[in-house]
């Protein structure tokens, strides 16, 4: 039976969680601290964590941390608020496996822990996945890799091009661009059009290699060159012979380790740790990051010969903000996508949902697009997708932003919400000036008055904040 382990300071949303998830067959330890986290994972054998992000020593994230560079096998799912959306990215670059948003949904929950488990199963590592029980129908729950969408914007329509252009070159390719615009789905796309395709292609992230043990992770390492080191072992470079590795996060590299990589690139060849035989290699390397290596490279963090060996072609991963031509695409992408692994048959979303992510900025990009689809489909009952189903935050946040956005055309303002107050006819600047400190009121208090937050939300700045509070005498 897995064993799950849930971290979590609210002691009643621990106890219904605990129970739903064992009335599921699942077997649940819970605690609350990082630290008696941490003394339960020594010395119990736990396949899943999910920790909240706040705890009362830490947070969910060091845990994280902590947990990948000890136990890299378990799965860890992190709890946030969905204002968090920045931090649940980062936690998804450390190595978490997924990040759901509160307040939980059960069958949410419910998915994500079948699939995070269904992911970590493995011949080697045999876990036993409770049968779902509610659908007799439902599919198996293996993972479901996305199909890749092109898109007919005009710069997904280059972006193409590039990809096809480099392909079937054996050329370095640098992918750049923020967190979840699919650097890594494009790489696997350079692969498949390349003559390698038939060869293994091996994705690392280079953000999660525990740091002393990177080294050995991509190159190997023999038996007893260091303390742990029971055995031989094969690096990554030598299981991707004959194809292509994608090094993502490569920023993430020390320096000693940058130069075991330009050896491996100028010479072909690689040496394990504590080896002094030479392997030949084959490989074709992409590397991505979300940083600017060259400013790195400047301040001698990541080698500029490097750099520019990786960097013999580079391609630029839209954000989803300046693609939003290929939105809808994308939409029934991922609807198909989450329709087939929940057995449900949405068909489209409503206008008011469009609307709402046609006005969102999507800081998560196409990551945090999927995870909001396949969490609507998995709440929606009808064929479509309702506004009920989208995170209450979001629609607050699209709301917010509206009325500040109406501040300087105060005679043209609309409620954004049907139960706002209808406007006076009268004085226009007034009823506005009430509203603002109505909304600002609001959201300070939806913060717990966290200032910086409430500035953040309402898209103002600390100091505009302090301002309009003083004279709305709120502070
Ligand atoms: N062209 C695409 N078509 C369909 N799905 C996509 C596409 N690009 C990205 N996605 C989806 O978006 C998510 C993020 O993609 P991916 O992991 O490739 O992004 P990334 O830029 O490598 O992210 P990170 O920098 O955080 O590692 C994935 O779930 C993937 O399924």
């Amino acid at each position: 039976m897995a064993h799950i382990l849930l971290v979590e300071d609210d002691l009643t949303y621990a106890r219904i969680v605990k129970n739903f998830l064992e009335k599921n067959g699942f077997q649940v330890s819970t605690c609350i601290k990082v630290k008696d986290a941490q003394n339960l994972l020594g010395n119990e054998k736990i396949d899943l964590t999910i920790a909240d992000f706040r705890l009362p020593d830490g947070t969910g994230m060091e845990l994280l941390h902590w947990a990948k560079e000890n136990f890299p096998q378990m799965q860890v799912i992190l709890i946030t608020h969905y204002s968090d959306i920045r931090i649940a990215i980062k936690a998804m670059k450390l190595g978490a496996f997924e990040y759901i948003t509160k307040p939980i949904n059960p069958d949410e929950l419910l998915a994500t822990v079948r699939e995070s488990l269904a992911q970590k199963a493995s011949p080697s590592i045999q876990i036993e996945i409770p049968e779902e029980r509610s659908s007799p129908h439902s599919k198996n729950t293996s993972v479901l890799r996305s199909a890749y969408v092109v898109g007919s914007s005009q710069e997904a329509e280059k972006l193409e091009k590039h990809i096809q252009l480099v392909a079937p070159t054996d050329l370095s390719v640098l992918v750049l661009g923020e967190t979840g615009t699919g650097k890594e789905l494009i790489s696997k796309r350079i692969h498949e059009f390349s003559a390698r395709k038939n060869g293994p292609f091996i994705a690392i992230d280079c953000g999660a290699l525990p740091k002393d043990l990177a080294g050995s992770e991509l190159f190997g390492h023999v038996k007893g060159a260091f303390t742990g080191a029971l055995d031989n072992k094969t690096g990554h470079f030598e299981m991707a012979n004959g194809g292509t590795i994608f090094l993502d996060e490569i920023g993430n590299l020390s320096y000693e380790v940058q130069i075991q990589l330009l050896r491996a690139i100028q010479e072909r060849k690689i040496r394990k740790i504590g080896g002094n035989k030479e392997i030949e290699i084959d490989v074709r390397i992409i590397a991505a990051t979300n940083e600017n290596l060259l400013s790195q490279s400047g301040e001698g963090l990541f080698r500029e010969d490097l750099y520019h060996r990786l960097n013999e072609f580079t391609l630029h991963a839209i954000p989803l903000r300046n693609r939003m031509a290929d939105l809808e695409h994308f939409v029934q992408n991922f609807i198909q996508e989450s329709n087939e692994r929940l057995n449900k048959s949405i068909k489209s979303l409503a206008p008011e949902v469009w609307e709402t992510f046609y006005s969102y900025d999507w800081p998560g990009n196409l990551r945090e697009l999927r995870n909001m689809i396949k969490r609507a489909v998995l709440l929606s009952q009808g064929d479509r997708i309702e506004r009920e189903a989208l995170p209450t935050e979001l629609l607050e946040t699209q709301y917010y932003e509206k009325r500040m956005a109406s501040e300087n055309s105060a005679p043209a303002f609309t409620p954004a919400i049907p139960s706002a107050r209808p406007i006076p006819t009268g004085d226009y600047k007034t009823h506005f000036q009430e509203q603002e400190k109505e909304l600002i009121l609001k959201v300070l208090q939806d913060t717990r008055y966290n200032k910086s937050k409430t500035a953040k939300i309402l898209k103002m700045d600390r100091k505009t904040l302090y301002s309009k509070m003083e004279k709305y005498g709120l502070d």
